[in-house]
């Protein structure tokens, strides 16, 4: 029985490249959702102040903040800019700030992947830390230089999961290995939100939003890029298309 088609919203990055302003999103992240959750995925553009962001929220069935090599703006969590917050892409934070808040607010279920996990604290209220990788006591985070990206996202390091949490539940292990492909972490964890995963060196790795009426995760590293072929990336991923399918069934 084919599942019931749900729509799924990815906020778009902003590069610059060939004379224009391009909107887009990696593939990988579409492909987890179309193979495993089985969505459709529908890239938003970051051009929050020209469109109904109502109107796609009215619309779709999930929402999936993706990762990607630029920061959220030190300003939207107190700092100040600085060179070791860049690259930045004010375009995506504009979106994402006002997709995360109204998906929670809305119940619409919300996974959100590496920077994205960054945009969900940031939008509770929380604070990055940067550079983590030179703050005593820290594990190196950053991706391998490698030109195979399965190499950069090969697994890197355990992460111990919060025994009494959602994400242990949709697991089913109390530890798995991941891959590790960022320089900023979680420093102050937004109001309401539980910490789900940490690294051995307490980085954290995981979230959820408390009380949420559905699915709202934040994950350090990346469940998309393995997931039609890795246990607990595939149950993640197949957690989230059927929090979406039961989130479309409630809206009749
Ligand atoms: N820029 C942030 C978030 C990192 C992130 O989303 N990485 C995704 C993969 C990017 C790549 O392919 O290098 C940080 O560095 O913490």
């Amino acid at each position: 029985m084919p599942h019931a088609p749900i729509l799924v919203a990815v906020p778009a990055d902003v590069r610059d490249f060939e004379r224009y302003r391009w909107h887009a999103s990696p593939d990988t992240y579409l492909n987890a959702l179309t193979r495993v959750a089985a969505a459709t995925p529908i890239i938003v553009p970051a051009i929050a102040e020209e469109i109904d962001i109502d109107l796609i929220l009215d619309r779709v069935d999930g929402v999936l903040t993706t990762g990607s090599a630029s920061n959220v703006h030190p300003a939207l969590y107190g700092s100040e800019p600085d060179p070791t917050f860049e690259p930045y892409d004010t375009a995506r934070d504009a979106l994402t700030q006002r997709l995360i808040q109204a998906s929670v607010a809305r119940g619409i279920p919300l996974i959100c992947i590496c920077r994205g996990h960054q945009e969900l604290n940031v939008a509770f209220g929380g604070t990055l830390a940067t550079e983590i990788q030179e703050i005593a006591g820290r594990m190196d985070h950053r991706a391998i230089t490698h030109d195979d990206q399965r190499e950069r996202y090969a697994t890197r390091h355990e992460v111990a999961l919060s025994g009494d949490g959602p994400l242990a539940a949709i697991v089913g292990q109390s530890s798995i290995r991941v891959n590790s492909l960022h320089r900023q972490a979680i420093d102050r964890l937004g109001n309401g939100l539980a910490v789900e995963a940490r690294a051995p060196d307490g980085t954290i790795e995981a979230v959820s939003v408390k009380g949420a009426q559905s699915f709202a995760l934040g994950l350090q590293w990346h469940p998309e890029y393995w997931a039609e072929s890795d246990a607990p990336s595939a149950a993640i991923f197949r957690a989230f298309g059927d929090a979406c399918r039961r989130y479309r069934q409630s809206r009749g």
